[in-house]
């Protein structure tokens, strides 16, 4: 079985998020995509406008609803640390101890891979496919070990969370980012100014 893992802040979730999802299920040979909101993005920590964990496990289960072989998971959320891809990733196996699994990432995460907690053990444990974002080609972190990595195609889009947590506390409209559900939830819960 081939089992794929996409991981984020969703803070909140936008269309590039469901578009990597789409071009990972179509180009991988996935036979399921797990779709992880991070429950403590601990690089992230001190940022200040994170939404709490339920709100982002809510506005992530409406982002991808429906998609085929996808499945939003609370498996972080619901431990109280620090999340870590490669802690998550040994948590997963368990229950599927004869898969093969790809890590989903954009270029900004594997820019800077190396920086993240046991990162030797993630690469033994996952292959690697990476999105290029935004003017940044798929490119390596000079700093990691050799390890297998595949370019997933896919058609750039600027679009970032940071921005349109911007735009919504100037009070813009920001559903063609994240779709109707979403906007819908976050004008609802008066999340990030809205
Ligand atoms: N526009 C994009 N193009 C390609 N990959 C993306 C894009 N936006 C996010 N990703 C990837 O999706 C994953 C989850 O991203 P995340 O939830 O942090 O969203 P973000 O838009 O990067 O958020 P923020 O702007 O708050 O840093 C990461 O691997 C990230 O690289
Ligand atoms: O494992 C780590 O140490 C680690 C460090 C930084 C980011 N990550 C994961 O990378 C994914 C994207 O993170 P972010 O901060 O860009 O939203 C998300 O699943 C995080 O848990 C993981």
């Amino acid at each position: 079985m081939q089992l794929g893992l996409f991981g984020g802040s969703f803070n909140p979730p936008h269309r590039a998020h469901w578009a990597l999802a789409q071009a990972a299920l179509a180009q991988l040979q996935l036979d399921r995509l797990i779709v992880m909101p991070a429950g403590q993005p601990w690089q992230k920590a001190g940022q200040g406008d994170l939404a709490p964990a339920a709100h982002r496990l809510a506005m992530t289960q409406l982002a991808f609803a429906g998609m085929d072989r996808v499945e939003v998971s609370a498996l972080e959320i619901e431990r109280d640390e620090p999340s870590a891809t490669a802690t998550t990733l040994a948590r997963l196996r368990v229950g599927y101890p004869q898969a093969h699994w790809t890590l989903v990432i954009g270029q900004d995460q594997y820019a800077r891979l190396s920086t993240w907690r046991q990162v030797d053990a993630l690469l033994a444990s996952c292959r690697l496919a990476v999105a290029a974002r935004a003017g940044q080609s798929v490119q390596a972190d000079p700093a990691l070990p050799p390890h297998a990595v595949t370019a997933i195609e896919f058609a750039e889009d600027p679009v970032s969370a940071s921005e349109i947590r911007r735009r919504l506390s100037r009070g813009e409209d920001i559903t063609p980012l994240v779709g109707p559900h979403v906007a819908g939830y976050i004008a609802q819960h008066h999340l990030y100014g809205a």
